[in-house]
Parts: structure tokens; sequence; C-alpha cells
């Protein structure tokens, strides 16, 4: 069976997942598309050669009868009222991060997901598949290098947009790391301070950039993780992690070895999405396969979209207060208890 998809939000990761699902996944195809912009809507139509339906909103491609599955790509505040209608459906629904804009929009489409009964949401938490992720889980997860007590880790990215605000460092970039920390040490978090340091002349008036986010876990791990989103030389993602017994550490991108005017160099990527290719690949295939294979997709959960976004939010007030603030998050109701972010 081919799963049915229908896109809603035709811009730059819309347009990629358009792409892969139509150029490199198997058993998915794209057979309704809907953007507020409707002319960018048709322009993706066009672009990738799709034989898909174009809607005039979420709600009509959402409950169209060809449509199985629905790709959330729209802008951040957007997402809750689609995800919603989706489950409202009965349509499996794989949503880009931010599953909603707020801690309270994230717990309405767990409610409704429970009520409904049977799992059909994936949050685009693509790191989880990453293949150096991985590997730094397999070697956590078998005890490698005993408990955890330290991580430092870096998201930096060449330049921003204009319009990038300094919460923004947290709920639109640092969210990646809030998710993927906690999958990959099985702990949660417990409290977090921000950090301003000096600001870099790269960045606007209205930017705070760098920043650095330390925060506590329940079982006292420390993370101290910087966001630096004009940094200039590259898109770059680091993770050092620090156990009792050894530490470990995210491998370089691959990248040939670059003999040249008596230097030795590498390359180092620009773009988040070369940087994540294979991770995007894999995250979109999985959701088709173990839908195809179980009935429910097995990837991130809304619940882990709630704890991401509960997370975020502490962040962003402890960019505010300047202090220390709690991360308070709601007990895991069972239905999440078998969830991807399942225990060591
Ligand atoms: N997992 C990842 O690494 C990444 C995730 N994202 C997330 O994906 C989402 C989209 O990001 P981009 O593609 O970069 O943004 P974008 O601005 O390039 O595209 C968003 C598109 O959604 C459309 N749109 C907005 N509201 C809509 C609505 N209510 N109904 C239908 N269409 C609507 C816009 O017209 C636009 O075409 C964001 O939530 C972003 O955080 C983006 C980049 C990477
Ligand atoms: O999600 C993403 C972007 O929205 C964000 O702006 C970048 O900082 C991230 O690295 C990328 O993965």
């Amino acid at each position: 069976m081919t799963l049915r998809f229908g896109v809603i939000g035709t811009g730059a990761i819309g347009r990629d997942h358009i792409r892969r699902m139509t150029n490199t996944l198997s058993g998915g195809e794209i057979v309704a598309v809907t953007d507020v912009n409707q002319e960018a809507a048709k322009q993706a139509v066009g672009q990738f050669k799709l034989n898909a339906e174009i809607y005039p909103d979420d709600q009509s491609l959402v409950n169209a009868e060809n449509v199985d599955a629905v790709l959330v790509t729209s802008w951040g505040p957007a997402h809750e009222q689609s995800v919603l209608a989706a489950i409202k459906a009965g349509k499996y629904v794989f949503c880009e991060k931010p599953l909603a804009a707020t801690a309270a929009g994230c717990m309405n489409i767990v409610e409704a997901e429970i009520k409904h009964g049977k799992r059909l949401v994936q949050v685009g938490f693509m790191r989880r598949y990453d293949s150096g992720y991985v590997q730094l889980k397999e070697a956590l997860d078998s005890n490698m290098i005993g408990e955890p007590l330290i991580i430092r880790c870096a998201h930096r990215n060449p330049s921003c947009a204009e319009t990038y605000s300094t919460d923004m460092a947290v709920t639109d970039t640092l969210i990646h790391e809030i998710d993927v920390l906690h999958w990959l040490i099985d702990d949660d978090y417990k409290s977090v301070q921000a950090i301003f340091p000096k600001k870099t002349k790269r960045a606007l008036d209205h930017l705070q950039d760098p920043q650095i986010f330390l925060i506590e876990t329940e079982r006292g791990v420390h993370i101290h993780a910087e966001v630096f989103v004009n940094c200039k030389y590259g898109y770059d993602i680091q993770c050092e992690i620090v156990g009792e017994e050894g530490i470990i550490k995210l491998p370089e991108v691959s990248s040939i070895l670059i003999r040249k005017n008596a230097q030795l160099s590498k390359n180092i990527l620009m773009d988040w999405k070369e940087r994540f290719i294979d991770a995007y690949d894999k995250e979109l295939q999985s959701f088709i396969d173990s839908i195809r294979e179980t009935g429910e997709p097995s990837g991130p959960t809304a619940w882990d979209g709630y704890i991401a976004a509960v997370t975020a939010d502490a962040c962003v007030k402890a960019q505010k207060t300047g202090v220390r603030e709690p991360i308070a998050l709601k007990e895991k109701p069972d239905f999440y208890q078998d969830g991807s972010e399942s225990k060591r």
C-alpha cells in the first residue's frame, strides 16, 4: 500500500520533503498540497511535476478522501490547528518542529491523540536518525563511558534572517538539542539558566548572538549548549559527552582532505539541509515504513513535542530573567510509555 500524502506548507522544508518523497524514498506519494500562498503551492506542483490536487486550506486537504497522511511544514504557529484537524479526521501526521507554538498547544494534541486511542503523530526531530547521534546513543546505551556527567554542545549557523529574534535561538534552533539530548541520556530536564556573552558585531541590534544555555537534568548532568547563528564560518553541530569512564564526541562530517597552497584542510558545510540530509531521509522513510508495517508511526511522539515545548518555554523565560528557571513537566501518560524516547 502506498501512503498518500497531503503537504501543508510548500516553503523551504516542505519542498525538500516533497523532493525526497518523490525522488528518493519509497512507499509514499504526494497527492495533495496547500499553502496560504497558493502561488507557492502551484510552483511546488510544477517544480516536482506532481500529480497532486491544490487545496485552498489545511482543513479541506486533511479531509480529502485520498489523503492517508499529512505533512505539516507550514510556519510554527499554524501547526497546532493542522495537526488537530488531522487527528480529528483519523489521518497520520508528520509535523515539523515545533509541534505547536506553546506547551498548552502541544498538550491539546497529546490529549486529542490519546482520545483517538492510537498513535498518529510523529514530530520532525530528525537528529535521532543522524548516524552520528545514533552512534552516541548506542555507546551510551551499552554503558561504554559509564554514567554521563557533562555535555558540551554547539549549534552554529553561518548567518540568519533579519527576522530571526533572540527567543528564536531557543524555539527554532536550540529546540533540536533540547530534543536529542534527553533522548540520548534518557534523563529529564530540571532547570536552565541563559547567559549572554559578548555579542558578535554580525548580529543585528535586536538579536543577542551568541547565547549559552546551562541546563541541569534530574540526575545531575550539566549541559553547556551554545547557540551562535552568525558564526560566519559554516553550519556546525558539535556534541561531546563526558562520562565516568570516558568521553564520546559526535563525528565530524565526512569530507575529503585537501592539500593545497601549503595547507592541509577539510570543507565545512554551510547549510542545515545538507548536514542532515540522510537523517531527513531516514525519519520520513521510517514514518512511512512503520505505518505500513505496524499501523502506527514509531518516531518522536507528540509527548516529545510537549517536552520540547515546556523546556523551550523555560529557556525563553531564562533569557529574560537571567536566573535559573525550573523546567516542570506533567507526568508522562501511559499511552506514551513505549514511545520512541524509551528508557535505557
Ligand atoms: N527539522 C528541521 O531541521 C527544520 C524544521 N523546520 C521547520 O519547518 C517549518 C517550516 O519552515 P520553512 O520551510 O523553513 O519555512 P518557510 O517560511 O520557507 O515555509 C513555510 C511555508 O508555510 C506556508 N504557510 C504558513 N502558514 C500556513 C498555513 N496556515 N497553511 C498553509 N501554509 C502555510 C508559508 O506560506 C510558506 O510557504 C517551521 O516550523 C520550521 O521550524 C524548518 C527547517 C528545518
Ligand atoms: O530547524 C532548523 C532551522 O529552522 C534553524 O533555523 C536552524 O538553526 C537549524 O539548524 C535547522 O535544523
